[in-house]
């Protein structure tokens, strides 16, 4: 049977009267590449915040590799957080770093670690996100919209995690850097044997990068499944969403690209 790194049982979300979740359950299996789509404000981000544990849902339980999110802190919770890595959707670099010592950050958690093996290890994770050599000494001012992306992936790959979370990774991206960053997420994922919980709208890469889709929508996920069980769902967004003109465009194109 395959193992759930995430289950989200029961969980809701309210910021004063606006209620954003209600009764939403959710599975991350172990290896999968999971899509996570919606209207604008069902509350995505939401979601992958009170995964991560930076934001506390107000019923429901989190429970993320074995272990129940809102119960852990102190050292047992930087343990576990230690398992996972974050790309948020601009890249949350910090400015007055460079590349190699943003990617250091979260290195510097780890007891020990010389400052040479801290950095050399910063320069593997930037090369392993694509970039290159160079790109160490650079700073985010210096750096393009698709190389943000990347020096965040690295920084979210630094401790050599189990589970990334993806925020919007290819938003703002040309079509060729967003397809080179869709497989970049795919090799990744095989060699490092990840499991990716990703927010997107992008609907090529669902079709290039995701096993399964959970759509957001009425407070809750409302539907998971593969692409091809999507465009069977009988629901007014999702038939719109996974038939309109867009999805059209991107189902051609992924045909192409297989010819
Ligand atoms: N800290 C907060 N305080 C109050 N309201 C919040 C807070 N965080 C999110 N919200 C509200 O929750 C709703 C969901 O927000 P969220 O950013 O998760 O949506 P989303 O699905 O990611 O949207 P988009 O696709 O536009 O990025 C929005 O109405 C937002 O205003």
């Amino acid at each position: 049977m395959t193992e759930n790194v995430i289950e989200v049982r029961g969980i809701k979300n309210q910021f004063g009267r606006h209620v954003v979740h209600e009764n939403l359950d959710l599975d991350l299996r172990r290896g999968e590449i999971l899509g996570v789509v919606g209207g604008s404000g069902t509350g995505k981000s939401v979601l992958l915040r009170t995964i991560v544990g930076l934001n506390r849902p107000v019923a429901g339980t989190v429970r993320v590799l074995g272990q129940d999110v809102s119960k852990l802190a102190g050292p047992a919770r930087e343990a576990l957080e230690r398992r996972w890595g974050v790309l948020f959707q601009n890249g949350a670099l910090f400015s007055s770093l460079n590349v190699r010592e943003n990617v250091e950050v979260p290195l510097r958690a780890v007891p020990d670690l010389p400052p040479e093996t801290r950095s050399a290890l910063a320069e593997l994770k930037v090369s392993m996100a694509g970039l290159p050599w160079i790109a160490n000494d650079k700073y985010p001012s210096d750096l393009s919209g698709g190389m943000k992306k990347r020096a965040g992936l690295a920084r979210a790959l630094a401790l050599d995690p189990e589970i990334v979370f993806l925020d919007e990774p290819t938003a703002g991206l040309d079509p060729i850097g967003a397809d080179a960053f869709d497989r970049l997420i795919l090799e990744l994922r095989d060699s490092l044997n990840l499991s990716v919980f990703m927010v997107t709208h992008d609907l090529d890469t669902l079709h290039t990068c995701c096993d399964r889709i959970a759509v957001l929508a009425e407070k809750r996920v409302l539907t998971t499944g593969t692409m091809a069980e999507m465009l069977e769902v009988d629901h007014p967004w999702v038939h719109e969403y996974f038939h309109g003109p867009r999805a059209r465009a991107a189902t051609a194109s992924d045909r192409e690209g297989k010819e």
